[in-house]
C-alpha cells in the first residue's frame, strides 16, 4: 500500500515512521524539511510511505503527495488544543481537493502518553469528522512514544494495500 502522511509540525509524523519502520522512539527529531520516502515490510504487506513536511510554507506540498496513494494518514497532536482549529482546516482544505476525493483517511490523535490529550470523541468534534462523507474515514488516539494503538493503525492501513 502506498501512504502519504500528513499533519501539522511536531504532530509526530515522523516519529510515527520511525517507530513502525525500526521500532526506533527519539525525543529529538529533527523537523522534516520538505518530504521523507521510505519502504516499511510488515508480514506479507510493503507499506511505501511519504513523510511529509507539516511547516506551513509545505502544507501546498501534501495534495501532491496524497494524489493516487491507497490512504491518507493525517496526525494529528492530541496534547495541543490550541492547533486543532489549523488543524481542522488543513484537513477540510485538502481533502476537499478534487483530485483526492474518495481516498481512504485516517485520523491519528498522536501522544495519547501524556495526561490531559483529547480522546477520539473530542478529535471527532474538534475535527468535524463527523462531516466528511464519501469515503472511508477512521480516527485512533495512540502514541509512538508508548506504541500504544499502533497495531490496530498498522491492521488498518495493511488492508488498504491491494
Ligand atoms: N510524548 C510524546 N511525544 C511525541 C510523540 N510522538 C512524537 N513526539 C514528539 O513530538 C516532537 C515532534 O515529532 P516529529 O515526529 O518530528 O513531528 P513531525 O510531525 O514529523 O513534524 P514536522 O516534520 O515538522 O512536520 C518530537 O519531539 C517527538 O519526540 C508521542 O507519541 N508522545
Ligand atoms: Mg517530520
Amino acid at each position: 500500500a502506498e501512504i502519504a502522511v500528513v499533519g501539522l509540525q511536531a504532530s509526530g509524523k515522523t516519529s510515527f515512521v520511525n517507530v513502525i519502520g525500526s521500532g526506533q522512539w527519539s525525543e529529538d527529531v529533527v523537523p522534516t524539511v520538505a518530504f521523507n520516502f521510505r519502504k516499511v515490510r510488515k508480514g506479507n504487506v510493503v507499506l511505501k510511505i511519504w513523510d511529509v513536511a507539516g511547516q506551513p510554507k509545505f502544507r501546498s506540498m501534501w495534495e501532491r503527495y496524497c494524489h493516487g496513494v491507497d490512504a491518507i494518514v493525517f496526525v494529528v497532536d492530541s496534547i495541543d488544543r490550541d492547533k486543532f482549529e489549523t488543524a481542522r482546516f488543513e484537513l477540510h482544505a485538502l481533502i476537499s481537493q478534487p483530485s483526492l476525493s474518495g481516498v481512504p483517511l485516517l485520523v491519528l490523535g498522536n501522544k495519547n502518553d501524556i495526561h490531559g490529550h483529547t480522546d477520539v470523541q473530542g478529535l471527532i468534534r474538534a475535527l468535524q469528522l463527523d462531516k466528511i462523507t464519501g469515503r472511508p474515514v477512521s480516527c485512533y488516539s495512540c502514541s509512538m512514544k508508548s506504541q500504544h494503538n499502533l497495531d490496530i493503525v498498522l491492521q488498518w492501513l495493511s488492508s488498504r494495500s491491494h
